[in-house]
């Protein structure tokens, strides 16, 4: 088997084993991430569905036109968010848990998301949920984010503000936050179409890199009070759980360390 199959052998493993942890026949309200690894997160609730193992009345909120399209093609049913009933705690999270990749997670499953530009959706679904899994291969599982992912992380920004955004961005300091004295940012470029990425909102995207990142929420913080920022790909404190494919065809499952230790 190639690299890129056992790649996808472990993204499978870990896709399957956090849908059969997590999809249980009780859950109503499902949110589906976007990428390559969700692929395999649907081909699974797909064998649910056709074995009766899924809450009949299931609806699936969708992160990305892909993530509506594979959906759709499962057999299984969209939902809007704003669509969705009013939950009763009031904080309205109506989603019982939504599971997603991601390109990098830090051993507080602090995540950079957004290498398919996907990252304003995700993270929306992700605050509407009470549970966000994470799924990937082994190679997205960091210590500290930046240590593994070279890709920075994904701002999506308004056009019209694209160039203020970065140079703003670029000047940010933030001591001791991140590894670079100064962060270097490059437009999206889209590929088969001449120009930038536009995202499923009509935003471009920038790829900021930071370097090692050992404060994820204050960087997080920091490019979002940026004029023109409209989401940044740092999820912090978000994700509960992340399941990790090798390509030895075993899966680890990883909670935060903090909650770990609290446990030992
Ligand atoms: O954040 C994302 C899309 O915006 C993806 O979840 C992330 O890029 C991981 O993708 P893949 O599963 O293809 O490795």
């Amino acid at each position: 088997m190639g690299s890129a199959d056992l790649v996808a052998q472990a993204k499978r493993a870990a896709a399957f084993a956090a849908v059969n942890k997590h999809v249980t026949p009780d859950v109503r309200v499902l949110g589906v991430g976007t990428g390559s690894t969700v692929v395999f997160v649907v081909e699974r609730l797909a064998e649910l569905r056709a074995q009766g193992q899924l809450h009949p009345e299931l609806v699936c909120v969708p992160t990305s036109f892909q993530s509506s399209q594979l959906i759709v093609a499962a057999g299984l049913r969209p939902a809007e968010l704003n669509d969705l009933p009013a939950d009763g705690d009031g904080l309205h999270a109506p989603i019982d848990v939504t599971i997603d990749g991601a390109d990098e997670v830090d051993a507080e499953l602090n995540v950079i998301k957004g290498g398919g530009a996907a990252h304003l959706r995700e993270k929306v679904v992700a605050a509407a949920s009470r549970a966000l899994v994470i799924v990937g291969d082994s190679t997205k599982d960091a210590r500290v984010l930046g240590d593994k992912w070279a890709g920075g992380v994904p701002v999506e920004v308004a056009p019209l503000a694209w160039r203020t955004a970065k140079a703003q961005i670029e000047r940010i300091a933030l001591p001791g936050a991140f590894e670079l004295a100064a962060p270097a940012a490059t437009l999206r470029q889209a590929v088969r179409k001449a120009g930038p990425v536009v995202t499923d909102n009509g935003n471009f995207v920038l790829d900021v890199c930071f370097g090692r990142i050992h404060d994820p929420p204050a960087v997080e913080r920091r490019v979002m009070m940026v004029p023109g920022v409209v989401e940044v790909g740092i999820f912090s404190g978000m994700a509960c759980e992340a399941w990790f494919g090798n390509e030895d065809g075993t899966i680890a499952c990883r909670i935060p360390q903090s909650m770990a230790k609290k446990h030992e």
